[in-house]
């Protein structure tokens, strides 16, 4: 992976869940719920930081942020080695070959997802939160999977804390999205926050 894509990939995030976020009044209500209970529930009031309980007790949170890292589809390919030959529905893939998984196609795969591009973090609702699976590869999945997965999570999270508790945002101009492949604002997100 080219290392100075790393920084702009959160960024790409960020600017995705303040479009998602904005355009899903209900999705705005349920994250500011849980994010005012939250501080209502604090017993020390002059705690600034969110703790580690408080982030790990964000399950809606963690739904929109798992919903917009499966619509944005930022990492459009991730390739493996393959170390022995493999069958696969009558096809021989032979050791030696690079295969390259593609994530968009099971993200947005109707079979897996009830219309999958629908904004809808309630589709998470009891599912696994934390890990990959054979249907979420945001960040890919098995023991190459991303090194700053959690970190970005956390970034996100706190990003999202403070966006929902204080403040207020309206669009200006753009925010619309291609896919060439990777997701790109090709007239920008312009808001006036
Ligand atoms: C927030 C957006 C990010 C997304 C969606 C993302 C996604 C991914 C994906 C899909 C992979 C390939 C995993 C695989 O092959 O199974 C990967 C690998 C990796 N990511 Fe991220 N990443 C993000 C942010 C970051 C950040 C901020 C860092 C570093 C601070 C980072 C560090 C890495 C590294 C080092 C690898 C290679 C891991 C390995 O091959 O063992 N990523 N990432």
């Amino acid at each position: 992976m080219c290392y100075s894509y790393l920084f702009l990939l959160p960024s790409k995030l960020l600017q995705l869940l303040v479009k998602n976020v904005g355009e899903h009044p209900k999705v705005l209500e349920e994250l500011a719920k849980e994010h005012e209970a939250i501080l209502r529930n604090r017993k020390n009031t002059d705690q600034s930081g969110i703790t580690w309980q408080e982030y790990k007790s964000m399950t809606f949170t963690r739904m929109v942020i798992n919903e917009t890292v499966r619509l944005a589809n930022i990492v459009p390919g991730i390739f493996r080695k393959v170390l022995k030959d493999v069958e696969i529905k009558g096809y021989t893939i032979p050791a030696g070959w690079i295969v390259m998984v593609c994530p968009p196609a099971v993200h947005m795969d109707r079979e897996e997802y009830d219309d999958p591009f629908v904004f809808n973090p309630w589709r998470w609702q009891g599912q696994e939160l934390n890990a990959g699976s054979k249907t979420f590869m945001g960040f890919g999945r098995g023991s190459r999977l991303c090194a700053g997965a959690e970190f970005s999570k956390l970034q996100m999270t706190i990003f999202l804390h403070y966006l929902v508790t204080k403040y207020r945002w309206r669009v200006i101009k753009g925010g619309d999205i291609t896919r060439i492949p990777a997701v790109m604002f090709p007239n920008d997100f312009h808001i006036h926050i």
